[in-house]
């Protein structure tokens, strides 16, 4: 395409986009700072045998609608469409999933090694945001790369934001590179990055004085790991992308490094004017910039923890939270209005925030971990050898437990009670509504003698009574909510609604079945366990989790009692050990088996009843 014309493409893609996502939904203002970078990238590599890797992904809808996507942009995040992020199986020019942060050097390193090994030359480049560069993982990448003088191309997309602005020193040696005389200074200034270019990548002695003069802008973190440093550049100016792309993409050099300069929300004045750039949106009017809101009976469960979380730390000057760059997401945004010398937010670095919370245990104080499931896996050896070993007190408030939904296999929040539960002397409860949490809560403030953790779901809550204050719950201790015979049914987190409403339905059967909520995972509430073992024919487990959690725990407790060797009949229900496509979370949870109907159909399946009974059975009472 003439160059001419891909300041046009730039515009209507910015244009379809906006209407897409106004539709569906989804992650806007990030794609919004890369629409030149994505046309520019396309139209410089010859993709997809070149690799462009999009870390994180949820920037790659640009990148969707130029690679034979835009038809289906529409069904963005829904059941059966396209995915939020990149996905190999999507498309030939995703070269790499995403979803984490902080993956992309890594992998493109993988692919440009591999490239050489294999003898297929190609270019392979990484873009990652200044968010995801203050991972580890981008420097572990990047410090093998530039020891390998690996043909890899690396693209920082700064545009000065995370999720919320983001922390750490690295974002003040950004902002002195952008402030510098290269990018603040005049036009010639920049076009002296791209005419100097040729002779700076062909140079043999990269570290010649003359390239240290024309483009000593303090690129020199990156430098020191080996990297040749370009910019800062303006990231929406395709008069110099496009011939610096062109420049690097021919150079036979190690591995680079351009800095962009970009704006998260470009060219949509609501994203722009928007504290959090419109970074994760729900429907809304093009007009306005208005999101739609769904209508919501109950407190999310993340408000309810954060409400609580401030009334305890109120009492307890030894309360401290941590997050890991989800200040908003988690709800500590609301704590920090409360308590900001008592919030930390330490960038996206899960590892170190565990450890750093382990940190501030051994000396007294009560830090609360505040972290999504998919993103506590990052940290499990901090978890084990940082704090279980050393039985540090560290609280862990684990959000998105179970199916996310739209954000699919990478955001599931599927497995903590399986790896947590693991892990010896971790106390571990999930919350069956948001009542339940509030007293998870203070029960976690109050326990002292170790690793406690905690999970709920990610929506709102069940709309039931709330205490004003939570309670301690006593560890280890479940609770009956329903006294009946014949069936037990033994729940473990918010499953306990669909349960309750399956319940119901078998009474209508003529079949009066216990209802209990566990409440802890571990300890297990043996006593309660082995009362419902003994004392009923069936027993089902239920929960928002993989196997090798609740249920498993159970069955292990069960077997090693002896407690199935007799009459009783045990079947867990739990998210099956797949990876399951996004979708709402009900549907999800209706496919895996864990909604009423899915309870139902098991407890009557185990009872006995054939297909032709149940349908009689139920058939009655619809
Ligand atoms: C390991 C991990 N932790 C947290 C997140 C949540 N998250 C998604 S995007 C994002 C901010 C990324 O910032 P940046 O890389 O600068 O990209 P931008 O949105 O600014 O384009 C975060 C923290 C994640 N995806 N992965
Ligand atoms: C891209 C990313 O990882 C986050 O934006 C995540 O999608 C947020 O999830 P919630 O929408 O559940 O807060
Ligand atoms: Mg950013």
């Amino acid at each position: 395409m003439p160059r001419e014309n891909l300041r046009q493409l730039a515009d209507e893609l910015r244009a379809e986009m906006i209407d897409a996502v106004s539709v569906t939904g989804g992650h806007l203002g990030a794609g919004l700072g890369v629409v030149e970078l994505t046309v520019a990238l396309h139209a410089v590599f010859d993709t997809p045998h070149d690799r462009i890797i999009w870390d994180v992904g949820h920037q790659a809808y640009p990148h969707k609608i130029l690679t034979g996507r835009r038809d289906r942009m529409r069904t963005l995040r829904q059941k059966d469409g396209l995915s939020g992020f990149t996905r190999r199986a999507e498309s030939e020019y995703d070269p790499f999933g995403a979803g984490h942060s902080s993956t992309s050097i890594s992998a493109g390193l993988g692919m440009a090694v591999a490239s050489d090994l294999m003898d297929k030359p190609r270019n392979v480049v990484a873009v990652i945001g200044d968010g995801a560069m203050s991972a580890g993982m981008a420097y572990e990448a990047m410090n093998n790369a530039g020891a390998m003088d690996a043909r890899l191309i690396v693209v920082l997309n700064d545009n000065d934001m995370s999720i919320a602005p983001p922390t750490g020193a690295l974002r003040t040696y950004l902002a002195r590179l952008v402030s510098g005389p290269v990018y603040r200074g005049t036009r010639e200034a920049a076009k002296t990055v791209v005419s100097k270019l040729p002779k700076m990548l062909y140079e043999p002695a990269r570290k010649t004085e003359e390239f240290a003069r024309s483009f000593f802008t303090g690129g020199t973190l990156f430098e020191e790991l080996g990297f040749y440093y370009i910019g800062p550049v303006d990231g929406h100016d395709l008069e110099n992308l496009l011939p610096i792309f062109e420049n690097v993409r021919d150079a036979e050099t190690g591995p680079i490094l351009i800095h962009l300069v970009t704006q998260k929300g470009k060219g949509y004045a609501p994203a722009e004017h928007s504290a959090d750039k419109y970074h994760g949106v729900s429907k809304f009017n093009v007009i306005t910039g208005a999101q739609a809101k769904a209508p919501s009976n109950a407190p999310s469960y993340t408000n309810v923890f954060a409400e609580t979380l401030i009334q305890e730390a109120n009492d307890d000057p030894r309360i401290v939270a941590v997050t890991a760059a989800m200040p908003t997401g988690t709800g500590l945004d609301k704590f920090a209005e409360v308590h900001p010398s008592r919030i930390f937010d330490v960038g996206i670095a899960e590892q170190h925030a565990v450890t750093f919370a382990a940190g501030m245990a051994s000396e007294g104080m009560k830090p609360f971990v505040a972290i999504y499931s998919t993103f506590l896996q990052r940290a499990y050896d901090q978890v084990v050898h940082d704090v279980a070993i050393q039985h540090l007190p560290v609280r862990f408030a684990i959000d998105r437990a179970g199916y996310v939904g739209a954000d699919g296999p990478t955001h599931a929040g599927n497995y903590d009670a399986a790896y947590l539960g693991a892990i010896p002397g971790i106390v571990q409860m999930a919350a069956a509504d948001e009542a339940e949490l509030r007293h998870m809560v203070a029960t976690a403030a109050a326990y002292d003698n170790g690793p406690i953790a905690f999970r709920y779901p990610r929506g709102e809550g069940m709309g039931v009574d709330m205490p004003a204050r939570g309670e301690k719950l006593a560890i280890g201790k479940g609770r009956i909510v329903r006294q009946g015979a014949t069936i037990a049914i033994l729940s473990y987190g918010t499953r306990l609604a669909e349960v309750l409403a399956a319940a119901d339905k078998l009474a209508a059967l003529g079949l009066n079945p216990t209802i209990a909520d566990a409440r802890f995972l571990k300890p297990l509430d043996e006593e309660l366990i082995a009362k419902l073992a003994t004392t009923h024919d069936v027993l089902l487990t239920t929960e928002e989790g993989s196997i090798g959690g609740f249920g498993s725990h159970v069955a292990t407790f069960l077997a090693s009692n002896g407690l199935l060797d007799g009459k009783l009949r045990f079947r867990p229900l739990m998210i099956p050990d797949r990876f399951d496509e996004h979708a709402s979370q009900s549907d999800m949870y209706a496919a895996a088996g864990l909604d009423r109907a899915g309870i139902v159909t098991t407890a009557l399946t185990t009872l006995g009843y054939d297909e032709a009974a149940m349908a009689a059975a139920l058939g009655k009472t619809s």
